[in-house]
């Protein structure tokens, strides 16, 4: 769901389309691909604690590599095709998935796939499984680990965040968590880029405004792209592939990330700057940083007085980044002039 409102014009709240078909998705979801338990032990040891980590990419490629090494031994060795098809293991599906992913995991496994499930029904069940496949909804708690008993041996997510796995339980429980890394990047950052466009535009709030009947093409002018400062907070994946489109549109483009390489960011002729800096240059701030302690309500009172008069804010990245409270009292004083967002918010 994705929804913008604005300081200067009405608030309204706005349906998109999902950020990417299934079928995008699941072209890069091989890394379920993982569920046969030899590769899981060559994995197990590394786990992953932030999502813009190189180490992502790297478990997946190993966790590729083992079943890539099963794949031709299964062509000659009859002994080893005999152990994998009488240990299958059991894979629970608790969010929706394309048919093609699942299709996937049914070659390797027995797919349960049970969706809605209360945390008592998942913790229920997951004494069962060997590996958790889940999308954004599921809450993966130390609860659902303890329930586990140590049978569970993968949290496969499908998607990037990786905000709702319990990372601190799945490594005390000797769980590996691997997330799709780059499934959606390309996806959210042009989702990113057509909400910034249509919040400066007011395009959502115009097209309310002509349905209702009426024509106020002054009210809604809106303001322009180019030339103004765009900062991107969080020059991962999607925030970089964000600055490379933004500066298509004639937009100056600075990033923070504590993380990125600054010949990264020179690469695409983007300026990493600090924090502070950051936000109190910019006309337009994109929010890309994954959901930790650290980024948790960032944007918060303290922040938002940092922030020029009349910014706008996109946010494709988190909810819990932004302290809501303090952003609608930041709307109303009209320090942030509009805001639109593609997560979930209270
Ligand atoms: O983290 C992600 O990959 C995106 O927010 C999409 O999550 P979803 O698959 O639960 O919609």
């Amino acid at each position: 769901m994705a929804s913008t409102c604005s300081a200067t014009t009405p608030k309204s709240i706005v349906l998109t389309p999902p950020s990417s078909s299934s079928t995008d998705k699941l072209s890069n979801l091989s890394f379920l691909n993982s569920s046969i338990s030899t590769s899981f032990k060559l994995a197990q040891s590394i786990s992953i604690s932030h999502s813009h980590s190189e180490k992502a990419t790297f478990i997946t490629t190993n966790v590729l590599k083992t079943v890539e090494s099963i794949d031709i031994s299964r062509s000659k060795t009859r002994d080893l095709e005999s152990v994998i098809s009488t240990s299958k293991p059991t894979i629970l599906v608790s969010e929706k998935l394309g048919e093609a992913g699942l299709d996937l995991l049914r070659s390797f496994g027995n797919v349960d796939c049970s969706y809605n499930l209360s945390s008592e029904e998942l913790c229920s069940k997951i004494s069962l499984c060997d590996a958790l496949i889940v999308r954004s909804g599921t809450k993966v708690t130390r609860q659902v680990f303890e329930a586990a008993k140590g049978r569970l041996k993968v949290v496969g997510r499908a998607g990037v965040g990786i905000d709702n796995v319990d990372l601190q339980a799945a490594t005390e429980f000797g769980c590996l968590v691997v997330n799709a890394p780059t499934a959606n990047t390309i996806a959210a950052a042009e989702h990113g880029i057509a909400l910034m466009a249509a919040m400066a535009r007011n395009v959502s709030q115009a097209d309310a405004s002509m349905k209702s009947g009426k024509w106020q093409r002054n009210k809604y002018v809106g303001v322009s792209l180019v030339g103004k400062t765009l900062a991107v907070m969080g020059f991962g994946k999607v925030g970089s592939e964000v600055a490379r489109r933004a500066k298509g549109l004639g937009m100056h483009v600075i990033a923070h990330d504590p993380y990125a390489p600054a010949d990264r960011a020179r690469a695409v002729g983007v300026d990493l700057v600090s924090f502070d800096e950051a936000i109190s240059t910019a006309d337009f701030v994109s929010l890309h940083m994954p959901l930790t302690p650290t980024t948790n309500k960032i944007f918060n009172e303290g922040n938002f007085a940092k922030m020029k008069k009349g910014v706008r804010l996109i946010n494709v990245a988190r909810g819990g980044v932004i302290d809501e409270d303090a952003l609608v009292r930041a709307l109303d004083s009209g320090i942030v002039a509009q805001v639109c967002f593609s997560c979930q918010c209270k």
